[in-house]
């Protein structure tokens, strides 16, 4: 039996509370980056939740009484994202994958919708043997006391991806849970061209339906525009401000070298034109600072790690330690080996201008 208990570390819900919250109305899949499509899968359980009334906690009183728990004492179903962790792609490959939208951002962008829970079931090996019948019953059923369900058109579940979203339709029937199954968003054709200087391997085109692959090929050609639209707001690096080599002050451009989580996925490596807002809870800027980003390896100064560097324009302070959410706006060109450091200053002041023009002149 699946051990589905928080302390068991098997199940994570991520939200205020800890234990599961039922009964659940829930929409179901990987939902890396919460982009447009996933968002109309998302919507049908915010319907359906907040037509209930809000949750009223029993006194302890009544629930003895009625031995209930306290959920049981309301009819509100709970808008709950159910999906794996780790993504089912890495429990099969054994490799890391990286995520447009790690934990922490999956919650916060969930949140923003007005999702109260999000369930991880463990994708292990348990887990990927059940028969579509038992995911359903042992899952669904009797764990998240499910009332409603939706999926998109392609989900599939169940041991070897066997089960098809109209299967979980008449599977769910058995127990009057009503499944929508929701066709898949095509890109709205509102293709942007990408600057003539940098070219692509290929454009989304309106046929094309709205997908996570589709997102990270377009990051990985540098075509913030298209992902940006792909995902219905901007791609954004949330990390840490840590040291670097102290270099960027000497040469006029100091940059906040940003910790990112581990699974971030990172788009082309070169320079961006980027808009930053500081998260730290006591100094949250609600107008966006306007700035250069650099993605890659820093060949002019026998960098050895990747490195994602900002420098912040008419800016100056300490950032170190504050956390800063970076949004790509547009890529400017590839990173380069420079033969001095009075070359690279002279091509990232070049960058600024560009930038400039690009974040006030859209
Ligand atoms: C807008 C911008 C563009 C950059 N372009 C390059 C580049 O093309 N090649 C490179 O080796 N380093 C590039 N860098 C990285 C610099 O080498 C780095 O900022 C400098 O070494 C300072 O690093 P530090 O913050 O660790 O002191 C760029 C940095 C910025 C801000
Ligand atoms: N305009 C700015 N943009 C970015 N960081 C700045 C700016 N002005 C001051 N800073 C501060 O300077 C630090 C970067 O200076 P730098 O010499 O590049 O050091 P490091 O190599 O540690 O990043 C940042 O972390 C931040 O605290």
């Amino acid at each position: 039996m699946l051990n589905l208990s928080q302390n068991g570390c098997s199940v994570w819900v991520a939200s205020a509370t800890e234990e599961l919250l039922t009964p659940t109305a829930v929409a179901l899949g990987k939902f890396d980056g919460v982009h447009l499509g996933h968002q109309r899968v998302i919507k049908p359980v915010l319907q359906r939740a907040n037509k209930q009334v809000p949750p009223r906690t029993l006194d302890a009183e009544e629930s003895n009484v009625l031995e209930l728990s306290p959920t049981d004492a309301t009819n509100h179903i709970y808008s709950t994202v159910v999906t794996f962790h780790p993504h089912p792609q890495e429990f099969f490959s054994g490799q890391p994958r990286a995520l447009l939208t790690p934990l922490d951002e999956k919650v916060a962008q969930l949140r923003s919708l007005g999702i109260e829970q999000l369930v991880l079931l463990p994708f292990d090996k348990e887990l990927s043997a059940l028969s579509p019948e038992e995911f359903v019953e042992k899952i669904l059923v009797q764990k998240l006391r499910c009332q409603q369900l939706s999926v998109g058109q392609d989900f599939c579940f169940g041991k070897q991806r066997t089960g098809t979203a109209r299967d979980l339709q008449l599977l769910a029937a058995k127990y009057d849970i009503p499944v929508t199954i929701v066709t898949l968003e095509k890109y709205a054709g509102k293709a942007e061209l990408p600057p003539e200087n940098h070219c692509v391997d290929f454009l989304p085109t309106p046929d094309l339906p709205i997908s996570t692959s589709l997102i990270r090929q377009t990051l990985e050609n540098g075509d913030v525009k298209n992902a940006n639209l792909l995902l219905g707001r901007p791609y954004t690096l949330f990390g840490l401000v840590i040291q670097g080599q102290q270099l960027g002050r000497t040469i006029g451009f100091p940059t906040a070298n940003l910790q990112l989580p581990k699974d971030k996925f990172l788009p082309r490596f070169g320079v961006y034109a980027v808009r930053v807002f500081l998260t730290e809870p006591t100094a949250q800027t609600s107008i966006p600072l306007l700035g250069v980003m650099n993605i890659g390896n820093r060949p002019t100064v026998a960098g050895i790690n990747t490195s994602v560097e900002v420098h912040l324009f008419d800016w100056a302070g300490d950032l170190y330690g504050k956390q800063l959410a970076v949004q790509l706006v547009e890529f400017l060109r590839p990173e380069q080996k420079f033969s001095s450091l009075e070359a690279l200053k002279a091509q990232i002041q070049l960058d600024c201008n560009i930038a400039k023009e690009v974040l006030l002149f859209p």
